[in-house]
């Protein structure tokens, strides 16, 4: 078994392309204005359009309304919705498709704030971010320790935050998660991505053998 990996802030078609072709399980498409990795949506829309049939589309939101949401799960082909920013358990439902909250990691008590999350609304899958300025896609790792109190308690887990080739396999290994979600680790500038990046992260984090137990 191999870890599911996610590839954050694609803008171009042809990124996402390579993307999926390295063998990328889900592509994150950004809708955050402030974001150097937003999209407009019918840019979103054409990058959506090069999913495979197995492959996850998720639409990377902070603080944004619940119809300006939903409107773009419609309009853009999104197969889930990705929640990075202060919203609360009870704003985790109502999409149409499963929810990936996603938290910045300081300390235990993120943990602890985690589990507010699980088994509420429409919440599938947490994410847990390193907790650099501003709300995501910032470079920054958080103690991974910490994801052993989250892993294998009923919600699948992606660890994010700084992420490289060269740490990925190191976090996957420390972590054992349901996946792993890269933005500016895998960049030659904030939304271009590295193409032999790319593949090397995936190809790195997918070689960990997951049915292998700790001893
Ligand atoms: O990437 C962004 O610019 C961003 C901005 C605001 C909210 C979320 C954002 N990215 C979401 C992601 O899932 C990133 O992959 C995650 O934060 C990890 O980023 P990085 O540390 O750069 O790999």
């Amino acid at each position: 078994m191999s870890v599911h990996v996610k590839i954050c802030g694609v803008t171009r078609v042809e990124d996402a392309r390579a993307v999926w072709a390295a063998g990328a399980d889900a592509l994150g498409l950004n809708f955050y204005p402030r974001s150097p990795r937003f999209v407009q949506p019918e840019v979103a829309a054409a990058l959506a359009r090069t999913r495979p049939a197995l492959g996850a589309v998720v639409g990377v939101f902070v603080n944004e309304s619940p119809d300006v949401i939903r409107a773009r799960v419609r309009d853009c082909g999104l197969t889930a919705v990705q929640l990075h920013g202060d919203e609360p358990p009870e704003a985790c439902a109502g999409f149409g498709v499963p929810v990936i909250k996603a938290l910045r990691v300081r300390g235990p008590e993120d943990v602890e704030r985690a589990r507010q999350y699980m088994g509420v609304g429409d919440v599938a899958t947490l994410l847990l971010d390193g907790a650099a300025p501003g709300y995501g896609g910032g470079g920054v790792t958080f103690d991974w320790s910490l994801v052993a109190q989250l892993v294998d308690v009923g919600v699948p887990v992606l660890v994010a935050g700084g992420l490289t080739p060269g740490n990925v396999a190191q976090a996957v290994r420390a972590t054992r998660p349901y996946g792993v979600d890269v933005a500016s680790g895998v960049e030659t500038s904030p939304g271009i991505k590295d193409l032999e990046a790319v593949r090397t992260f995936i190809r790195s984090a997918k070689t960990v053998n997951l049915w292998e137990r700790h001893t």
